[in-house]
């Protein structure tokens, strides 16, 4: 599309807008403050219980006690939501991921003492069963191990209302099965839970950008040399994540997400601009990896790339971001403020 007002040089000189910062500020056309985060958090059994995930410098799996604590400077940072994702034991693991859906399980507790603590804030929980299956993968496996569809969808039905039980105010499958969005609405619907929102991972590639996070939930080790194709898109395909997205839309999902984030941003601008729906974006545990491997060897400027990671993810169309930086970016922009 041409300018609708061609004008020629040196009428128009685009950098006199630039020359100032006033006028950067005045014609900025997307905004990034801490209303667009959302930090995704590593629960762990026991109290005063803190482990460094050496892939990930910088983030921590926390005990739900210190989880509280952190809570509180959420709330006063401004972030609007915690994701949770639970690290259980290999004592609490099986075939079908049984410990998922445990009324007093890690999410489920860990869900209930965030609300009690911190109700403003919002808690989104994770439905998927590779913390809690033995093998790694999302959901429930066949003698050949393929990943079941229907079979899975019935277990991550259970999921999703022990956590909404448990006071979730969102829950998100990221699993990938086709139909668990209009089943978990429905058990929703029937159980009373009518105000829990859906966070659908709509368009979920295949990424090996989840590495880390793989070492973080420890499903890593269990899942050796295999994959995630089965069910996880194609990083190849773009057309298809529109017909993810505007499916899950359908089956009543209030916001989708596109995971990861930067390698997918072309992603992001097609959902966003064809579907108009609340929109978040994922930036996975390998790209907080890469930044943080960049700026540890001085390569990168640690705070200016993520500042710029992450007005990138709005600019593309992304509503909110789930990101590791969450509180370090909302620390920044604090300070910056003062
Ligand atoms: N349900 C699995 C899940 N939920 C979030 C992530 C990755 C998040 C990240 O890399 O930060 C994954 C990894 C996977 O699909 O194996
Ligand atoms: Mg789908």
């Amino acid at each position: 599309m041409p300018h609708p007002t061609p004008r020629a040089f040196p009428a128009t000189r685009l950098r006199r807008n630039r020359a100032s910062e006033f006028s950067r500020r005045l014609v900025r056309e997307n905004q990034l403050t801490p209303d667009h985060l959302i930090y995704p958090v590593f629960v762990l059994e026991g109290e005063q219980q803190r482990e460094a995930v050496p892939s990930m410098p910088g983030v921590e799996r926390l005990s739900i006690d210190l989880l509280v604590e952190q809570a509180a400077e959420l709330v006063e940072l401004g972030i609007p939501a915690v994701a949770l994702f639970p690290v259980v034991s290999l004592e609490q693991k099986d075939l079908s991921g049984t410990a998922a859906w445990d009324p007093d399980g890690l999410a489920q507790r860990a869900v209930r003492a965030l609300k009690q603590a911190q109700p403003e804030l919002g808690v989104m929980t994770d439905v998927a069963l590779d913390p809690f299956t033995t093998h790694g993968q999302d959901g429930i496996i066949d003698h050949d191990g393929y990943v079941l569809n229907d079979v899975t969808v019935e277990a991550l039905v259970k999921q999703a209302v022990s956590h909404a039980d448990a006071g979730a105010d969102v829950v998100a499958p990221s699993d990938m099965m086709d139909g668990r969005v209009a089943a978990i609405r429905e058990a929703l619907e029937a159980a009373g839970h009518v105000n829990t929102r859906i966070l659908a991972y709509s368009a979920k590639y295949a990424s090996s950008y989840y590495g880390p996070f793989r070492d973080a939930v420890g499903s890593a080790g269990n899942f050796g040399k295999s994959n995630k194709f089965s069910y996880q898109m194609d990083p190849a395909n773009s057309d298809e994540a529109i017909h993810e997205v505007a499916m899950d839309l359908a089956e009543g999902a209030d916001m989708v997400m596109i995971k990861p984030g930067m390698p997918y941003l072309d992603i992001v601008h097609r959902v966003k601009t064809e579907l108009k729906a609340p929109t978040f974006v994922y930036q996975v545990s390998g790209e907080y990896a890469m930044h943080m491997a960049a700026e540890q060897n001085g390569w990168l400027d640690g705070d200016a790339v993520m500042m710029e990671s992450l007005m990138a993810m709005r600019r593309a169309g992304a509503d909110a971001i789930l990101t590791y930086f969450a509180v370090r970016a909302a620390r920044l922009m604090r300070d910056q403020r003062r």
